[in-house]
């Protein structure tokens, strides 16, 4: 039977799962030869995303087309098959960074313009703000998503616990928030029954209107809100929480998503660098403002941008910003060898990451003197704060989790088509003046939804449409049926979207057969409260949550429970038929590229892309009825257990196992499982060849795999690594690369 070829897309990206690829990929393109499936690379990376977009000064060996526009029309296909690895989501610092080593290796691109000072620059600037943030995610998600720990992940993390730091009962650490003034205080919300145009307008005192955003479709049944974080109230808030810090002896922490929330949180974090900062910004501000320093990109950028002042001015800032930290409460660090704080970049503290780490590590976090300490966890809105507290309090009472029994708490999210706050930046705006910002319909002109602001002000408007929601009520019910797993939606009635999502939910969810299921809609607070008991009893519960909640649960319990959100499936059922597969629900994982340049050891483990990948060959077998894709995937399945039961992922130091070594197994053990069937004999002929190959040599693989450990490594680059030196360092067995370069 001749089947046509089914092409996998692996997204090329940053960081330490960039890394991976050049030493995974060649093994699965290699698997996969002459089986109907190839798999592809499209460099969607930071560096390639930047390239793409200033292709006016490079030369065409240079140049990139636009990968990511390309990928985000491909997803809303029925033929799209792209396995996503985690990418970098850019603060300003980030992309600084990133234009600078492009600018160093000839790539003539622009500046990027922090304060642009004409409508050149400003357009510059414009082009850039593609670049940043999370730019990538929602225009490939163009699905649900589906995100929970494979069994056999679930079964050898609770035979092999990870250790989790003890809870006292004396903890003194805590999450606190707002209680008013706040996105959640103000929020409200509507569904548009019919499809309407809308702009967004800001309407000052003298009454005169402004257009922020222009015209721009609503369709039918899709829910709108509206809401304001008060400046007034948030900086009055950071002031009391460092002040209770200080009093009770504990850090202050800072749990912001500056990276995806890209218009939002990098100012919010902002706030709090003036707020602790708040004598050196009094006494200096003139100063600081000559020097270009912008509080929002952190203390890292505003020592850099000093350097530009006379030394004594430079100096004098230098000490006064150390003299803070005698009268203010000490920091939550990053790197406390470096001292790197918590303010020293927006992008280094992400809430989705950090706070799964603090309930993981006995509620504490680093202080400057390298030590563990309670914390303050701040997280100014109320709209997800209440449910960490929660769990907090939960871990102060009952002690910490046992891996070894937990149950589990998978999630459906509802992510589609930008749903909810991660789709709000070109709706997020800064109020310039007093005033009020409000949604218009644009013909009529009658206001939909409105915010009174004050000068400063956080305005933001959020959309979830209707497809999107009924999608992920199905989602939520097949999930339900396939376990037997209660679920839970997460949300609020006391939150004006919420309220209207959980009226959709209720029509939708008389759509399916529910008899039978355990389906409850429940606050935030609650149903962690419900999940977390149950938990505790060794009982999964599915999360049914929204955009954000999503993105923090699907670390927070994979963290607990497993260790890491990176062996998580992580699967994007795509409204179109087509189907995305993220590689566990993790990040980029700077810190291991660190370790990978100092050491030569990389710790990332490609668990969530070998579930990927199989999720990828099994949705060809599914829709193309390709039975080698098949026979490839239960293969995988198989190895990925062994890998498992033998415990091959990497470890942590120089001398044991590292990535590398890692995805030889792997190959050696689906070589295996393939020449073991019996299904497809050809395969089976090939494998059995490859297998004993990898077999016979496996003493000698892993030594030449271990010898390239120990020393420090030149991949040519952070952000645009060479290919022929990362290659050299993500490839330096001479016996594995000629066995799988013979194969392909
Ligand atoms: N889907 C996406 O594209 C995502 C992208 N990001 C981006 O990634 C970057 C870094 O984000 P950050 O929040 O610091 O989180 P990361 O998840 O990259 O790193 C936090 C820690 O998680 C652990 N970890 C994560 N993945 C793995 C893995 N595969 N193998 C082993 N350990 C792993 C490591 O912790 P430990 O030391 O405890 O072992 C790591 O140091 C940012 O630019 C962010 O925007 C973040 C999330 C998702
Ligand atoms: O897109 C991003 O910035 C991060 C995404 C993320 O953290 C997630 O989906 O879990
Ligand atoms: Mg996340």
């Amino acid at each position: 039977m001749t089947t046509k070829t089914s092409t996998i897309i692996w997204t090329e990206i940053d960081e330490a799962p960039a890394l991976a690829t050049y030493s995974l990929l060649p093994i699965v393109q290699a698997f996969t030869k002459g089986t109907g499936v190839s798999v592809e690379t499209r460099d969607i990376s930071l560096a390639g995303r930047i390239i793409a977009n200033f292709p006016e000064n490079l030369t065409p060996a240079q140049k990139i087309p636009d990968y990511l526009a390309q990928l985000g029309e491909l997803a809303r296909t029925p033929e799209a098959n792209i396995i996503k690895l985690p990418n970098i989501s850019a603060s300003i610092p980030q992309l600084k960074e990133a234009i600078k080593e492009l600018q160093g290796k000839g790539y003539k691109i622009p500046d990027y313009p922090e304060a642009p000072k004409d409508d050149a620059e400003k357009a510059i600037q414009a082009r850039y703000a593609k670049c940043l943030g999370s730019a990538v995610n929602p225009v490939l998600r163009e699905g649900n998503s589906d995100r929970r720990s494979p069994l056999s992940v679930k079964a050898f993390s609770k035979k092999n616990p990870h250790k989790l730091g003890a809870w006292s009962p004396d903890s003194k650490s805590h999450v606190a928030h707002m209680m008013g003034g706040d996105f959640y205080a103000h929020e409200t919300s509507m569904t548009v029954e019919k499809p309407i145009d809308y702009r967004i307008e800001f309407v000052g005192a003298d009454g005169k209107a402004t257009v922020l955003k222009k015209k721009a479709p609503l369709k039918a049944g899709e829910i709108i809100d509206s809401t304001h974080m008060s400046v007034k109230a948030l900086r009055k808030f950071y002031e009391e929480q460092i002040e209770d810090a200080k009093k009770n002896d504990v850090l202050f922490s800072l749990h912001l998503k500056a990276t995806m929330m890209k218009v939002s949180d990098p100012v919010m974090f902002g706030h709090a660098l003036t707020v602790y900062f708040k004598d050196v910004f009094a006494k200096h501000g003139a100063a600081l403002k000559q020097a270009g320093v912008n509080p929002n990109l952190g203390l890292g950028d505003l020592y850099k941008k000093i350097q530009t002042l006379p030394a004594d001015k430079r100096a004098e800032i230098e000490a006064d910003i150390k003299a803070t930290y005698a009268v203010r409460p000490a920091l939550a660090m990053v790197d406390s060898d470096k001292g790197i704080t918590n303010l020293h970049a927006p992008n280094d503290i992400i809430v989705d990451a950090s706070m799964p780490v603090v309930v993981r590590e006995s509620g504490k976090m680093w202080g400057p003197d390298g030590k563990l300490k309670d914390a303050k966890a701040t997280i100014p809105d109320r709209c997800y704060a209440t449910m960490y507290r929660e769990i907090m309090e939960d871990c102060r009472k009952n002690g910490a989790f046992n891996p070894a029994t937990m149950g589990s708490v998978p999630n459906v999210g509802l992510m589609a088509q930008q749903a909810e706050e991660y789709g709000s930046h070109d709706k997020t705006f800064i109020a310039q003046a007093n005033g009020t910002i409000r949604v218009v319909d644009d013909a009529s002109g009658a206001t939909l939804l409105q915010q009174s602001v004050e000068e400063g002000d956080i305005f933001r408007m959020c959309q979830a449409k209707d497809a999107a929601i009924r999608d992920w009520v199905k989602l939520a019910v097949t999930r339900a049926r396939a376990t037997k797993a209660p679920a839970v939606f997460w949300l609020d009635k006391a939150r004006a979207h919420d309220a209207q999502v959980m009226s959709k939910v209720e029509t939708y969810l008389k759509e399916h057969d529910t008899v039978g299921l355990e389906i409850k809609i429940l606050p935030p607070v609650e149903a962690m409260r419900y999940s977390v008991k149950r938990i505790r009893e060794g009982l999964d519960t599915i999360s049914v949550t929204g955009n954000a909640l999503r993105d923090y649960l699907t670390d927070l319990f994979p963290i607990l429970e497993i260790g890491t959100s990176a062996k998580m499936l992580s699967v994007v059922p795509l409204l179109a038929g087509g189907g995305l597969f993220e590689t566990g629900a993790g990040g980029s994982a700077p810190k291991h590229v660190q370790q990978f340049v100092k050491e030569g050891y990389l710790r990332w483990d490609s668990l969530g892309e070998f579930s990927a990948l199989g999720a990828s060959l099994e949705h060809i077998a599914a829709t193309s009825k390709n039975e080698k894709a098949a026979v490839l995937g239960e293969a995988l399945d198989k190895a990925i257990g062994k890998f498992l039961d033998n415990n091959k992922s990497p470890a942590r130091k120089v001398g044991q196992i590292d990535n590398r070594g890692s995805h030889f197994y792997l190959a050696l053990y689906w070589a295996e499982a393939l020449a073991e069937q019996t299904k497809d004999k050809e395969l089976q002929a090939r494998f059995a060849k490859v297998a004993k190959q990898l077999g016979e040599n496996a003493a000698k693989i892993d030594a030449e795999l271990i010898a390239a450990q120990g020393k420090p490594v030149d991949t040519g680059g952070y952000y645009r690594p060479d290919t022929k030196k990362t290659t050299a360092a993500m490839r330096p067995s001479p016996t594995l690369n000629a066995i799988v370069d013979a194969m392909a």
